[in-house]
């Protein structure tokens, strides 16, 4: 059995094959070209009408580590990389420039969320990575939207992490729920880390462990001043409710009585019961948590039934994405450097229009209608291009072309921002605050039709018609390169 290497760096936080192409590209003397990468998805997950970026603050983690440690170059000697290679990968950090959408943005399919433009050698070893940390925190930060839009103004309270697919997931995965718009977390080390909200309850253990609610609670509340009563332990409205209420008005002014905490049955009966028995009691304002496997279906459906419940936990299904694992977000070539130092764009073809990739340098723009300040959709363009020169704009399906419009009043906001320049940070990452209340904020940019969770209306992400006639251009040259081989 190997002896165990110390995890000290990120950098083989990779796929083999990246590092083997690294390698090819190192040995023919092709690792310095210039290359750009787009990252994008290309289906809003949970069947969305947007999706919630997250993940940029690990990416500048990443990104200002990014090194070959000598534990990395020594595993990779002993798996078969010759040194005249691991003396080159000792020399690689990041000396690229990446911009990127900022942590909070409303984001869409097929729109470049991060764009590198480095060494094609160190463009393609940090592939893997981004793709690792903005697939699975953007996920994150737009479930807990959904969950939140379905919450409306109610608290959602995150509580996942035991539930969660390991330490890393749990963290960061908590960061991105609270981007999406939970009020906390449980998750103690969380909040010592991003500042975020800690809050809780407690658990039945509390209560099996003194063996009856009455001591529990007391003991409890004895060092815990604010208190929410878990209260179903053993009958929610014969022992729970009345025990909470009994306690309450023993401790009155000597703690803080906030609610109770449901955890299983009818969630819908439950609540309305024991809001009448907390009425009748005189704790009108104590308010009704409920928990258990919840998420944006069950809080809509139980809102719908006239459940008395004010704050949601919410964990498992929140934090695994549940219904859907995966966003499915790529890293895509766009343009390469030839061996005269010009750029050259580059496409990836597919059968299916829609996975066509869009070549060349780009920018995105949002178009902000200045009449009713409702985003009338994205706009990628080519990099020299902006809409802001433009009095009238034609906006059109990249797909089905006839669908088009002519938008005059309107504001053309750039989404993509300079994160590293030359290798160099100069971006400053907003206060994680600053980047919840940027979401929620954005969201009012969004006509209801684009928010609604069953089956909303597709917002348009269009193509400026220089990035569309350069996309079919390099269609075209790609079959015609084709065809000439078949012939040959
Ligand atoms: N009124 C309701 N309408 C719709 N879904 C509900 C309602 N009440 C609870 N649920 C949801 O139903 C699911 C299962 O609840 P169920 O009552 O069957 O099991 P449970 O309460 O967890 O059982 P146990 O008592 O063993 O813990 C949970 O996801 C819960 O959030
Ligand atoms: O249901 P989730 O959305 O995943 O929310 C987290 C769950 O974790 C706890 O249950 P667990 O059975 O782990 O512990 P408990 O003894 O505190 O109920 C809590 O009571 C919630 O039900
Ligand atoms: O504080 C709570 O009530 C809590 C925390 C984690 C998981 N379930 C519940």
């Amino acid at each position: 059995m190997k002896q165990k290497m110390n995890d000290d760096s990120y950098a083989l936080h990779t796929d083999l094959y990246q590092i083997n192409m690294a390698e090819t590209y190192w040995e023919d003397d092709l690792h310095n070209r210039r290359a750009v990468f787009d990252l994008y998805f290309r289906t809003i997950p949970f069947n969305n009408g947007y999706a919630i970026f997250a993940g940029l603050e690990k990416v500048i983690d990443y990104i200002q580590n990014f090194k070959f440690s000598q534990t990395d170059i020594d595993y990779l000697r002993e798996i078969g990389y010759k040194d005249d290679f691991l003396d080159y990968l000792k020399t690689v950090t990041f000396k690229g420039n990446i911009c990127s959408v900022q942590e909070g943005e409303l984001v869409f399919g097929n729109e470049p969320l991060l764009r590198v433009e480095a060494s094609l050698a160190e463009a393609q070893l940090i592939e893997t990575a981004l793709l690792n940390i903005i697939n699975y925190q953007t996920l994150i930060a737009t479930k807990a939207s959904r969950i939140k839009q379905a919450a409306k103004e109610q608290t959602v309270m995150e509580f996942g992490t035991r539930r969660a697919q390991e330490f890393d997931a749990a963290i960061w995965g908590t960061r991105a729920a609270f981007i999406g718009g939970c009020s906390s977390t449980s998750n103690v080390r969380a909040g010592k880390l991003f500042g975020i909200p800690v809050s809780g309850t407690h658990a039945h253990s509390l209560v099996q462990a003194y063996k009856d609610e009455y001591t529990a609670f007391h003991k409890y509340a004895r060092r815990h001043k604010d208190c929410v009563f878990l209260v179903d332990t053993y009958d929610t409205l014969r022992s729970g409710v009345p025990t909470a209420i009994k306690v309450a008005k023993e401790l009155g002014d000597a703690i803080n009585f906030i609610g109770i905490r449901l955890d299983s049955g009818d969630l819908a009966y439950l609540s309305k019961k024991a809001r009448k028995m907390l009425d009748d009691a005189g704790f009108p304002d104590a308010k009704i948590v409920a928990s258990n496997d919840l998420d944006e279906q069950t809080i809509m459906n139980l809102k719908a039934q006239g459940a008395q419940i004010d704050i949601w936990g919410v964990g498992t299904k929140l934090i695994t994405a549940y219904d859907q694992p995966a966003l499915g977000a790529v890293y895509k070539l766009a343009a390469i450097e030839d061996e005269d130092g010009k750029m050259i764009d580059t496409i990836k073809i597919s059968g299916n229009p829609k996975k066509v990739s869009t070549p060349g340098m780009k920018k995105v723009y949002r178009i902000i209608n200045t009449i009713n300040h409702k985003s009338e959709g994205d706009y990628i363009t080519l990099e020299h291009e902006n809409p802001n020169d433009e009095p009238r704009l034609k906006m059109f399906h990249p797909v089905h072309t006839f669908i088009s419009k002519f938008v005059t009043n309107f504001k053309a906001k750039e989404l993509l921002h300079d994160i590293f320049k030359e290798g160099e940070l100069v971006y400053q990452t907003p206060d994680l605050y600053a980047i919840q209340h940027y979401a929620k904020e954005n969201l009012e940019l969004l006509w209801e039709e684009y928010k609604r969770s069953l089956n909303p209306e597709e917002y348009p992400v269009d193509l400026s018609q220089k990035c569309w006639d350069n996309k079919m251009e390099n269609i075209h040259e790609v079959k015609e390169k084709v065809q000439a081989k078949i012939k040959s």
